[in-house]
């Protein structure tokens, strides 16, 4: 009788070891170099080289990202089973949206709109929102939509590069555009404590969540497409602005 061949018994896989905690967090910070702080449309801005059409422009532009972070959150919320998490992106929501009419972070967006010169109306109808700069931000909704709650979350982790910027951002823009006072700013003095605590408390949600090492690349890999997600967008700007 024929001698069958030997098929070798597979080695037996074992799922790779997750990081270290303090290289997980390395390895989601060494992403700052992606950030929207290197855009040349923020460079410019920060220089205090935009026209104010062009400042316009971005005010406008942005205007849907700040719109569409409360849905964004809520897409969070609608997948997310822990209710420890739930309650903390609901105050999230609520930060934005605010309590009633015109309270909140969206509506001091439109403050600083309607102080570079944008009529409420046009921000409101999103006639300046270039193509580019809504597919990158329902880009974002999509993701928080459909992949599991955590990568979702580790997305907004750009939070954590974001206070440096955002201090910068009220110095450098009241230096450079004068005709701009502190109080249309607000939007930005009142967000920068709160997107530093927000950016913490997401660090420490997705450290204590993603405790594989596939869960840990998905984070790296939600980290990096977000900042794909906001250089989207200001690429959309910048390409406006040369129309
Ligand atoms: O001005 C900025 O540079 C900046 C950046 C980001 C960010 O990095 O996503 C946010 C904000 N601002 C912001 O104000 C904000 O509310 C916010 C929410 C989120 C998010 O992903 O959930 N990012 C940001």
């Amino acid at each position: 009788m024929p001698s069958s061949p030997t098929i070798a018994a597979p080695a037996p896989t074992h799922p790779a070891p997750p990081l270290p905690e303090q290289d997980f967090v390395t390895a989601l910070r060494g992403l700052e170099h992606r950030y929207w702080s290197s855009h040349p449309f923020h460079r410019r801005l920060h220089d205090g080289d935009l026209t104010r059409e062009e400042l316009r422009l971005w005010a406008a532009n942005r205007w849907y990202y700040q719109r569409m972070l409360p849905q964004k959150d809520a897409a969070i919320i609608s997948n997310c089973p822990v209710p420890e998490i739930r309650r903390l992106w609901l105050d999230r929501i609520v930060y934005h949206d605010g309590r009633t009419d015109g309270e909140g972070g969206t509506a001091r967006w439109l403050r600083l709109c309607e102080a570079v010169g944008l009529s409420r109306e046009e921000v409101l109808d999103e006639r300046h929102v270039a193509p580019g700069a809504r597919f990158a931000v329902d880009a974002y909704v999509t993701f928080a939509r459909t992949r599991p709650w955590v990568e979702a979350i580790a997305s907004g982790l750009t939070e954590m590069f974001s206070p440096a910027l955002m201090r910068r951002r009220v110095g450098d823009m009241l230096a450079h555009y004068p005709w701009i006072r502190r109080e249309d700013l607000a939007y930005f003095t009142d967000r920068i404590d709160a997107v530093s605590d927000e950016g913490r408390q997401t660090l420490d949600i997705v450290v204590r969540h993603c405790v594989t090492q596939e869960q840990q690349d998905a984070a790296v890999a939600a980290l990096a497409f977000k900042c794909d997600v906001l250089h989207a967008l200001l690429d959309a700007v910048e390409s406006a602005a040369r129309r």
